[in-house]
């Protein structure tokens, strides 16, 4: 996956992650549909919370090509890896405010290392921290609320972006013709009700974020 400017990136096929998942069929519904990751939810107390136990088994199903993502947010180190390591993923998606100290500790295990933020102020550079791809999301992660990523409210960062943050089949064919990310996440808006998934929905988003051209 090269890759360093933006220009390049959007040339790319678009790299499409489908978060929160908790069951086997949304899982198969997602890798046949064509997700290049998997998302599961290790950040505590959410309707996504999973534990080890029933990742492991789900990220078991999930091909080689495809990603498998553990998402924290604000978890000391040892937490991260050991729920890494149970569950099996092969990447580390951060939302707190870890710092570049956090990302050098994991950086050894060999995971794929996910910076989120949201995007305000001064725009953020992709590896500033030591992370392999940044993702823009709203301020309330997992929200289902969108943040203002039209034309000219932002400065795209180069590179390996995923944006994410109340995307939904109905938006999401926009906001990549407008921002041109490397990649799209979603979670809420693949779901019937709040951590439910609805397999039609997650096929349908990635119909939706692939017919850009
Ligand atoms: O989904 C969650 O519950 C969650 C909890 C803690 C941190 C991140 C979480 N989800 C991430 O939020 C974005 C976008 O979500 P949405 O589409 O707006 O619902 C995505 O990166 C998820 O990985």
């Amino acid at each position: 996956m090269n890759g360093s400017n933006a220009s390049e990136a959007s040339r790319a096929p678009l790299f499409v992650k489908i978060c929160g998942l908790r069951t086997a069929e949304d899982v198969d519904a997602a890798v046949e549909a064509g997700a290049d990751a998997i998302g599961f939810v290790f950040a505590p107390g959410g309707p996504r919370t999973v534990d080890p136990a029933l990742a492991r088994p789900l990220a078991e199903r999930v091909p080689g090509h495809v990603l498998t993502v553990g998402v924290f947010r604000g978890q000391p180190v040892a937490e991260v890896r050991a729920l890494a390591r149970a569950a099996g993923v092969r990447a580390v998606q951060l939302h707190g405010d870890e710092g570049p100290a956090h990302y050098a500790e994991l950086r050894p295990d060999g995971w794929t290392l996910i910076r989120a933020t949201s995007c305000h102020g001064e725009p953020s550079a992709l590896g500033e921290l030591g992370e392999d791809l940044l993702l823009l999301d709203a301020p309330a992660p997992g929200s289902g609320e969108p943040w203002d990523w039209s034309a000219g409210s932002f400065t795209p960062p180069a590179g390996r972006w995923i944006l994410a943050g109340g995307l939904h089949t109905g938006n999401v064919a926009d906001a990549v013709r407008t921002t041109r990310p490397w990649g799209v996440d979603v979670s809420s808006g693949v779901e019937a009700r709040r951590g439910v998934k609805d397999p039609r929905l997650i096929r349908e988003f990635l119909r939706a974020a692939r017919s850009v051209e």
